[in-house]
């Protein structure tokens, strides 16, 4: 499998308002995209540099109580701060085949509709020295 972009880095946060006001007011980024995904739980935003590279997804627990929510969890267990890492994979699901037979361990076997129509699976932090570790595929 080849990487063909980091597609994002994404960053657990308490109020996405305010996180989106720092990113815009004090690193000078802009917002490209937002919106809530009611299946996941999140309220997502998608910000970037200039040169619109690499974005940074901010995401928020609709419901910060939510025992269910990874990202309430991740919030209530390790506080604000980076999440995951997303790369840009061309085909998903042989990519997901490709690193199982690696012997890395999945958390979705398939790629699921995620943020603006992406499709995406996870890869278990165990397996990637601590980092959980996302797959994107451009959904045309
Ligand atoms: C919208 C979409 C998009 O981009 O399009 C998204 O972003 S969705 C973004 C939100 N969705 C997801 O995160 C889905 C994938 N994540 C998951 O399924 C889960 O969060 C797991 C990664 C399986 C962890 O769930 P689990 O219930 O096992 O949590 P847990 O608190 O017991 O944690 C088990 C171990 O994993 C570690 N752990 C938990 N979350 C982690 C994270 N984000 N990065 C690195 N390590 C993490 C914990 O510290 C713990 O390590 P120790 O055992 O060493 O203490």
């Amino acid at each position: 499998m080849e990487t063909l972009s980091i597609d994002h880095v994404g960053i657990a946060v308490e109020n996405i308002d305010e996180a989106i006001k720092l990113y815009i007011e004090k690193m000078g980024m802009k917002l490209i995209h937002r919106e809530e995904i009611p299946d996941r739980g999140l309220k997502v935003a998608f910000l970037t540099g200039k040169e619109g590279e690499t974005a940074v997804e901010l995401l928020e627990p609709i419901n910060h109580e939510d025992p269910n929510n990874t990202v309430a969890k991740f919030l209530k267990s390790r506080g604000q701060g980076m999440h995951h890492l997303a790369i840009k994979v061309e085909d998903i699901n042989s990519s997901l085949r490709e690193l199982e037979n690696k012997g890395l361990t999945l958390i979705d076997r398939t790629g699921r509709k995620g943020a603006r129509g992406h499709l995406v699976a996870f890869v278990h932090p165990k397996s990637v020295m601590g980092l959980l570790l996302e797959l994107v595929q451009e959904n045309h």
